[in-house]
C-alpha cells in the first residue's frame, strides 16, 4: 500500500482499476530503407488500423458525449481517406528510399505549413487536424501505445501527467470514476472541469504517474487531497464508509436547494454557479443554484476542430439562458490562451502564455472571431437575462474599446431587424491587479465586477497557478488580496453596483466568512459547492463577519487570518 499526496481538486471519494493515460514520443528519424514495397505496405496496414480506430471512437462519441464532439473525429476520417495526403507519401518512399514514418512526418509538416500560411480561418484550422491525424498514423507506424481517453469503458481511475481542457471534455463520467495528475493546481481548468463533471480528483502529486502501475486499485480522496494505491482491505472498508458519510451529507444539504441564501442577520446573498458548457445547467439546479456567475464559453471553442459558427454559439447560449428560466446568466466572452490552448487558431508558443496575448487581448485584435460570438450573445438576449463579462481586461480603454464593437454589432443587428435585449448588464472580470487598485474609475462604466480571484492571486502574487512547486505562495487569505477584494466590493458600491466573485476562492469554506464580511452580493462557484456555502452563511450573522474581516485586512500573513477564521469556526 502506498499513501501519495496531492492538491484536492475536486470532492468525493472514488475506488476502482487505475488507467494510464500517457502521451508517448513521436520522434521520427530518417532511415534508408531497401525494399519501398514494404514501406509502403506498412503505411497501408498503419492507415487501415487509424481508420478502424476512428470509426470506433467516432461511433462511441456519437454515443456517449454528442454529435458535436463527434463532429472532430468525422473530419479527422476525411483527412485520413484524402489521397492527396496519402500519394505524396507513397511517392517519396519509392523515390527516394525512406521510411514510411519520416515520409509521412515531412509531407505532413508541408501540409501544415501551407495551411498555416493560408488567408481563410477554415483552411488555418486544417492545419491541427492534419496534425492529429498524422499523430495517430505515426502511432501505428512507430507501435506506440497511443491512448484516447474517449475510448475508456470500464471503471478507471484515470493517471497522467497531466490533462488537458480537451481531454478532460473527453472523460464520460460513466466510466472515468475519478482522476489524478503529476502536475496541475486547484485552479488549473482540468480541476475546474472534474468539479463540474463532478469527478472526484486529486492534482499535483508530482509523481503519481511513477508510482502506479495499470491495473492497481486506487483510491482518489478528492476531499483530503490523497491518493491511496493498492490498499488493504480495511482501508477500503474505511474509504467506503467515507464514500457514505460523505453522501449522507450531500444528502443533509440537498435540504437547502429550495431556500435563499441568508445570513443569521436577514442578509441575502446570491449563490451562482461556474458553468463550462450547457449540459452543466441541470447540476446548477439540482445543486439550487440562483444563477449563472460565470459562462465560461471558451469550452465551445475547444474539443473542436474549428471555430464554433454564430449559429452554434447562439444555439448554446440560447439553451442556457432558457433553461435557467429567467435567473441571471453572466456569460464571459472568450477567454482563451494561458493553459486554454486552441491548436486551430496555431498561435505561436510564448514564454509565458499566461502573461501573453489571450482573452480581451486576442479578441480585441482578432476582430472577426469576437464579433461573432458578440452577435451570438446579443441574439441570444432576448431568451433570458442574459449579461456579458470581458476577461482579463487591464484597462479601461480596453473595456471601451470592446464596448464599442459590442455597440456596434448591437446597431449592426438592429439595422438587420433582428431582436435584441434593450438593456444587457456589461461587466467585466477583475483578475488583473491593476484593474482592482483602479476599480473606482472602472465602477463608474461597468454595470458589474466580477472578481476572478483564480488569476488575481497569480499575478498579485507572482505564482503561477498551475505550478505545484510555487503552489504555496498560491494565498487566497493573504491580506494583500483580501484589501484588493475589498477595494474592489467598496468602489462598485460606492457607485451602486454590484460586485461578484467567480474564481474559486467563493467557494471556499474559509474564504467565505470574510467575503460575506467584505459584502460581496454574488458568489459564484462549482455547482457542487452551493449547497454547502449556503448551509455555512445560513449559520453567519453579517454583523460578526464584517468585524472579523476588519480585523482580517489588518493581518500580516494569510496565517494569521486563517487563525482568526478558525476561532469563530462553530
Ligand atoms: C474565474 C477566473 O477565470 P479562469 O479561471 O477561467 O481564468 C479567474 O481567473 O478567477
Ligand atoms: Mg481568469
Amino acid at each position: 500500500m502506498l499513501n501519495i499526496s496531492g492538491i484536492a481538486a475536486s470532492a468525493g471519494i472514488a475506488i476502482a482499476k487505475a488507467f494510464r493515460l500517457e502521451h508517448p514520443d513521436y520522434t521520427v528519424t530518417q532511415k534508408t530503407v531497401k525494399n519501398a514495397e514494404a514501406e509502403i505496405a506498412k503505411l497501408d496496414d498503419a492507415l487501415a488500423k487509424s481508420q478502424v480506430e476512428l470509426e470506433r471512437i467516432k461511433e462511441r462519441t456519437l454515443q456517449e458525449l454528442g454529435a458535436q464532439k463527434a463532429e472532430i473525429f468525422e473530419s479527422h476520417l476525411l483527412i485520413l481517406n484524402d489521397p492527396e495526403l496519402i500519394s505524396p507519401v507513397k511517392d517519396m518512399i519509392t523515390n527516394d528510399q525512406v521510411n514510411a514514418d519520416y515520409a509521412l512526418n515531412e509531407t505532413s509538416k508541408q501540409f501544415v505549413s501551407m495551411f498555416e500560411n493560408m488567408k481563410s480561418v477554415y483552411l488555418q484550422e486544417r492545419a491541427a487536424d492534419m496534425k492529429d491525424v498524422t499523430k495517430r498514423i505515426l502511432g501505428h507506424l512507430l507501435g506506440l501505445n497511443v491512448q484516447n481517453p474517449a475510448e475508456i469503458s470500464e471503471e478507471v481511475i484515470v493517471i497522467s501527467e497531466d490533462l488537458t481542457p480537451s481531454d478532460t471534455a473527453q472523460l464520460n463520467r460513466k466510466y472515468v470514476k475519478g482522476f489524478t495528475t503529476n502536475i496541475g493546481g486547484r485552479t488549473s481548468h482540468s480541476a475546474i472541469m472534474a468539479r463540474s463533471l463532478e469527478i472526484p480528483a486529486v492534482v499535483g502529486t508530482k509523481n503519481v504517474l511513477e508510482q502506479v502501475e495499470p491495473g492497481d486499485l486506487v483510491i482518489v480522496d478528492g476531499l483530503e487531497g490523497q491518493i491511496i494505491v493498492n490498499p488493504s482491505d480495511e482501508v477500503v472498508a474505511e474509504y467506503r464508509d467515507k464514500q457514505v458519510k460523505y453522501d449522507e451529507q450531500r444528502a443533509e444539504w440537498r435540504k437547502l436547494r429550495e431556500e435563499p441564501t441568508v445570513s443569521t442577520d436577514g442578509v441575502h446573498v446570491e449563490l451562482a454557479a461556474n458553468i463550462g458548457t450547457p449540459n452543466d445547467v441541470a447540476g446548477v439546479i439540482d445543486n439550487g443554484g440562483e444563477a449563472v456567475g460565470l459562462y465560461r464559453t471558451e469550452f465551445l471553442y475547444m474539443g473542436r476542430d474549428k471555430l464554433p459558427s454564430e449559429d452554434v454559439q447562439y444555439n448554446a447560449y440560447k439553451t442556457v439562458l432558457e433553461k435557467m428560466a429567467g435567473k441571471p446568466v453572466v456569460v464571459r466572452t472568450l477567454d482563451i490562451g494561458g493553459d486554454k490552448e486552441l491548436p486551430y487558431l496555431d498561435l505561436p508558443k510564448e514564454m509565458n502564455p499566461f502573461l501573453g496575448f489571450r482573452a480581451i487581448r486576442l479578441c480585441l485584435d482578432r476582430q472577426d472571431i469576437f464579433r461573432t460570438q458578440l452577435r451570438a450573445l446579443l441574439r441570444a438576449s432576448v431568451h433570458g437575462d442574459l449579461r456579458i463579462m470581458f476577461p482579463m481586461i487591464a484597462t479601461l480603454v480596453e473595456f471601451r474599446d470592446a464596448k464599442a464593437l459590442l455597440e456596434e454589432e448591437r446597431a449592426n443587428l438592429i439595422g438587420e431587424g433582428v431582436a435584441v435585449a434593450d438593456h444587457i448588464q456589461l461587466g467585466i472580470m477583475v483578475e488583473i491587479p491593476s484593474t482592482a487598485v483602479l476599480a473606482d474609475q472602472f465602477a463608474k462604466e461597468v454595470d458589474f465586477f466580477s472578481i476572478g480571484t483564480n488569476d488575481l492571486i497569480q499575478y498579485t502574487m507572482a505564482a503561477d497557478r498551475m505550478n505545484e512547486r510555487v503552489s504555496y505562495l498560491y494565498q487566497p487569505y493573504n491580506p494583500a488580496i483580501l484589501r484588493l477584494v475589498d477595494m474592489v466590493i467598496k468602489a462598485a458600491h460606492k457607485e451602486g453596483k454590484w460586485a461578484g466573485m467567480c474564481g474559486e476562492m467563493a467557494g471556499d469554506s474559509v474564504a467565505i466568512p470574510l467575503l460575506l464580511g467584505l459584502g460581496l452580493d454574488e458568489f459564484s462557484m462549482s455547482a457542487t459547492s452551493i449547497l454547502p456555502a449556503r448551509s455555512q452563511i445560513s449559520k453567519l450573522s453579517r454583523a460578526d463577519m464584517q468585524e472579523l474581516a476588519a480585523k482580517a485586512l489588518e493581518c500580516g500573513t494569510a496565517e494569521e487570518v486563517v487563525a482568526l477564521v478558525e476561532a469563530i469556526q462553530v
